[in-house]
């Protein structure tokens, strides 16, 4: 019987930025139900959840920490969190991740990609089961070195994630023996990087920018006649699929827009596992996710699933909340969790220690961190040809190997018929 309590804090944005918490939330509610319906996880106890709303606004998940901490008296009984799941967006998790530390309070995000949060010294008790935006890098200097690719350009939109994922990938490449020739850094129009990539004859570029960015910078290459099968463009494989058509906010049609991306690779983490064992809840990862769009099409009647806000992340969201309740299933094996107290450090450092040892297989795969608190996981490549991306191939960055999807040819050869006609001393 789980007649007793204990409390975590939840920040899940339902609007902003990223509204990734509209489905998260749904996920990650369906976990603790779970959880809370297993006698052998927290015997004895019933895990609640205190969530909010954050807006993906830093300043409002500040206060909400705050209101989480100071506001003691959950239901009647007066408590503290022992941990937050969340937050989401990398802009709260910054600023909410430097302050938890100084509270003792373990932060568990499903939905931060900023390589920032990478910083143990800055953020001691961080978590992400959202890998950093960095972890795209290692499959693009794996491609790189397959097709002998040496002298590659980074087109980079000024922004805190892209310019620090870029670094990496310079430090990366060194080590590669790849060359980083150029890197051009635009804040809003591109052309001026073009033009220069252009006139240093770059064939390889990989692009760092948002969305509605990419729209801009293929319309200028178009207009530019810096595109075709002599450029080979690396994007980032999480906008949405029509991005290039969407042409409202570019000069360039969607035919020249169609033109000037075709053939380009994309990366993207994955994050719902292909694969269909059963999973620490007893869910294969397709009943997971069919049990969450029977959900989100009762919560969101008005829109396709797909367009939920984080409905790529809600498996994040789902194994995240796993993660945690069985870290603190395994503090409880060692300590009274209803003694916590933010001042309490032994039970912090122990919590740490039984978070650190989260090792087990949930929807979105393999769910384990390394020594900076973050998830790694598999990364797809896709190319874009005639207008629809095909998967081609997915990335352990862990093992350093390549799956090759597709079926036929096992040898990448996919890649290879999609010919380009530019000396590979490039
Ligand atoms: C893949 C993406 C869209 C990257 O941004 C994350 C949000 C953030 O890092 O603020 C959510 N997941």
């Amino acid at each position: 019987k789980k007649d007793k309590t204990l409390w975590i804090g939840g920040m899940f944005p339902q609007t902003g930025e990223w509204a990734g918490g509209e489905a998260a939330f749904p996920a990650a509610i369906k976990a603790l139900d779970q959880i809370n319906q297993r006698e052998d996880i927290l015997p004895g106890y019933y895990l609640n959840l205190s969530a909010y709303d954050t807006r993906c606004s830093p300043g409002l998940g500040t206060t909400i920490l705050y209101e989480l901490l100071y506001n003691k008296t959950f239901g009647s009984v007066n408590s503290s969190i022992l941990m937050l799941l969340g937050p989401a967006c990398s802009p709260v998790s910054t600023a909410v991740g430097e302050a938890a530390k100084m509270w003792n309070l373990i932060v568990l995000s499903y939905g931060s990609s900023s390589p920032a949060l990478s910083n143990r010294a800055r953020f001691r008790t961080f978590f992400r089961t959202h890998p950093p935006a960095t972890l795209h890098n290692p499959t693009r200097i794996k491609f790189f070195d397959l097709f002998g690719w040496k002298r590659i350009a980074i087109l980079i939109q000024t922004e805190e994630v892209w310019q620090s994922t870029a670094e990496h990938l310079e430090t990366l490449a060194r080590k590669h023996n790849v060359h980083i020739a150029v890197r051009q850094l635009f804040d809003n129009d591109p052309s001026h990087a073009i033009s220069n990539l252009k006139k240093d004859d770059i064939r390889i570029i990989v692009g760092l920018f948002y969305e509605e960015k990419a729209r801009k910078v293929f319309c200028k290459a178009y207009q530019q006649n810096y595109f075709g099968e002599s450029y080979v463009w690396w994007l980032i494989g999480w906008y949405a699929d029509n991005w290039f058509l969407k042409a409202h906010d570019v000069e360039c049609t969607p035919e020249e827009m169609s033109r000037a991306v075709e053939g380009h690779f994309t990366t993207e983490i994955q994050m719902l596992t292909d694969a269909t064992r059963r999973t620490v809840s007893g869910l294969t990862a397709q009943e997971f996710i069919t049990d969450l769009n029977t959900t989100l099409k009762q919560l969101f009647p008005s829109k396709p699933v797909e367009s939920v806000g984080g409905y790529v992340e809600a498996p994040l969201a789902y194994d995240a909340t796993w993660a945690l309740a069985l870290a603190l299933n395994r503090s409880l094996e060692r300590t009274n969790l209803e003694e916590w107290t933010y001042g309490n450090v032994d039970m912090k450092n122990l919590m740490m220690d039984d978070m650190k040892q989260t090792d087990f297989f949930g929807v979105s795969g393999a769910v384990k961190f390394d020594e900076f608190g973050n998830r790694m996981s598999k990364v797809v490549v896709e190319q874009l040809r005639n207008g629809v991306y095909h998967r081609l191939a997915r990335f352990d960055a862990e093992r350093g190997s390549i799956e090759w999807l597709g079926g036929e040819e096992s040898d990448g050869s996919r890649c290879w018929n999609y010919k380009y006609n530019y000396s590979s001393s490039n």
